[in-house]
């Protein structure tokens, strides 16, 4: 387990970052229920409770990767051949797929932009919870996510969505930690008075 005694359950948040780069294991059983049971604790206004996860592993992923290089083909016809066979690569070979099924309600009160949300906070709760457990993964998309085919595939008819795959597994190497932005740049105290001038967005601007 990535969370050793000694260290704070922040530190181990602060410590996450996507990998692409996975191998066996992926979880199962009993720890990817409680994974993915961290998904199901995202807010949820309305409680809609809008998370679907189609897991697809074993002899399904080469199965599922012919769709998505299908959907990729209808999608983008001017993909190169080499970015079809990247998908075909990616989604064939790494050790659990996660589709992330938005059972959206365009008619509730609740804003579908807010149902799509909760989705995607649930999303970076398995992403967290995926990281705690000795994982990693990684979220991916692409205009084949809106392919209505690829989507019946997986029992998603409309109005559902896909917010896109994780990619999931064991990461290669253990130092993935990227450089990352400085808090400082990114929040601010508002004093009442003066809208707040961000210092990541003075920085955009010199650049
Ligand atoms: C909704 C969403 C879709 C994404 N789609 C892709 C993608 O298709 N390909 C990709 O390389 N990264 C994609 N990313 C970014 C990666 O998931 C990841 O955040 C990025 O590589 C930076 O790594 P980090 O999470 O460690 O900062 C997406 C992120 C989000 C939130």
């Amino acid at each position: 387990m990535a969370q050793a005694s000694s260290v704070s359950p922040l530190n181990v948040l602060l410590d996450r970052s996507s990998t692409g780069d996975l191998v066996a294991p992926a979880p199962h059983g009993d720890v990817l229920a409680r994974i993915l049971s961290a998904g199901l604790r995202a807010p949820d206004h309305g409680h809609l409770c809008p998370w679907r996860y189609v897991v697809i592993t074993g002899e399904a992923r080469p199965t599922f990767a012919e769709h998505v290089v299908a959907a990729v083909a209808r999608q983008e016809p001017e993909a190169p051949e080499k970015k079809r066979e990247k998908r075909r690569k990616r989604f064939s070979e790494t050790p659990m797929i996660i589709a992330l099924g938005m059972h959206l309600r365009p008619d509730h009160k609740v804003p579908v932009m807010e149902q799509e949300m909760a989705v995607a906070a649930g999303t970076m709760n398995v992403l967290n919870a995926l990281h705690m457990e000795g994982f990693g993964g990684v979220w991916i998309s692409g205009a084949f996510c809106e392919d209505r085919s690829l989507l019946s595939q997986l029992g998603l008819e409309a109005p559902h969505r896909l917010a896109g795959f994780l990619l999931v597994g064991t990461p290669e190497k253990s130092d993935r930690c990227h450089t990352r932005p400085d808090i400082g740049d990114y929040m601010a105290f508002w004093d009442g008075q003066s809208p707040i001038a961000f210092g990541a967005d003075d920085r955009r601007k010199e650049r």
